[in-house]
């Protein structure tokens, strides 16, 4: 994961240093660009213990529309629990824009695959989970926004696009605002597995991931910990198998994913800023 440990050092040495809504301030760039080829191993930071259950657990949550932490919570992981209403509730967000975009009925997931399966030159198969109409209210709480019908959050992987050359399948992501220690290991690892999981259940190779970034950044909070990881030499990178059985995406389990190889350094705590 060299990409990812570039990608640190690039913002320690040209970043700027700015404000940010969580008052916990950030060093920052704007626009930046990594590709990983999926059939190089799969895409996990070994230089610092990645919890591969969450990552798993949240992509499986998105895919079936789902927006409330219950099944996260059920299934032990905590990483949206500070964003919940007391109901567990985090308003429309990824999940529900994919599936049911908008409350329109219109399942970008759904339509994506049918595309890749019957035109797959489409230079059209984007999914949209950035939705105007229900971004939150900065001057109100998360579960005020949630009870008006807004998101808590708005979207952060904001969209993303296949495309198919060669019988492989890459995916782009446009990712407008990321937090490099502690989101981006997650959203890395998670639309590379997407990625291989769309290629299995539509009959294409492994293509690339393509990560871009807009407000790229390292929380002031999280220096100390980066400086840590890059003490660290990155490591093999392990091999993703999934059950060859599972052609629909919507019936991956997460007995269906096994990691093979991870031999990542012990994991780096940090807070997360809310
Ligand atoms: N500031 C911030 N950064 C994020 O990455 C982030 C948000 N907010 N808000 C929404 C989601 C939630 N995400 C999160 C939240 C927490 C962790 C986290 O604490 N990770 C720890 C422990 C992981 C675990 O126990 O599963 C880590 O060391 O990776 C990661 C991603 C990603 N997103
Ligand atoms: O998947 C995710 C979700 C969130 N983040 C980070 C990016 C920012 O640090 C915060 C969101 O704050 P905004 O003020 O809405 O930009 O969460 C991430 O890296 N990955």
């Amino acid at each position: 994961m060299k990409q990812y440990h570039d990608l640190l050092q690039h913002i320690l040495n040209e970043g700027t240093d700015k404000g940010d809504r969580t008052g916990t301030g950030t060093r920052s760039v704007f626009g930046y660009q990594m590709r990983f080829n999926l059939q190089e191993g799969f895409p996990m930071v070994t230089t610092k213990k990645l919890h591969l259950k969450s990552i798993i657990h949240e992509l499986l949550w998105f895919l079936t529309g789902d927006t409330n932490v219950k099944y996260l919570q059920d299934n032990g992981v905590r990483i949206w629990n500070e964003w919940a209403n007391e109901n567990g509730d985090l308003g429309p967000v990824y999940g529900h824009q994919w599936r049911n975009w908008n409350n329109e009925d219109i399942d970008q997931i759904k339509d994506i695959i049918h595309t890749l399966k019957n035109n797959p030159n489409s230079r059209r198969m984007m999914v949209s989970a950035w939705n105007p109409s229900v971004m939150p209210d900065t001057s109100v709480s998360f579960s005020e926004n949630v009870a008006n019908g807004k998101a808590a959050l708005p979207p952060c992987h904001a969209f993303f696009q296949f495309y198919v050359s060669d019988n492989k399948l890459s995916c782009q992501l446009y990712q407008r605002s990321a937090d490099v220690f502690l989101g981006v290991p997650f959203n890395i690892a998670s639309y590379a597995l997407f990625t291989m999981m769309m290629a299995q259940v539509c009959g294409f190779e492994y293509g690339d991931f393509i990560h871009t970034f807009g407000d790229v950044h390292i929380y002031s909070n999280h220096m100390e910990q980066v400086k840590l990881q890059l003490s660290r030499e990155p490591r093999a990178l392990p091999i993703m198998k999934m059950n060859p059985d599972i052609k629909d995406i919507f019936n991956f389990t997460f007995d269906d994913f096994t990691l093979e190889n991870y031999d990542p350094y012990p994991a780096i705590k940090g807070a997360v800023a809310i």
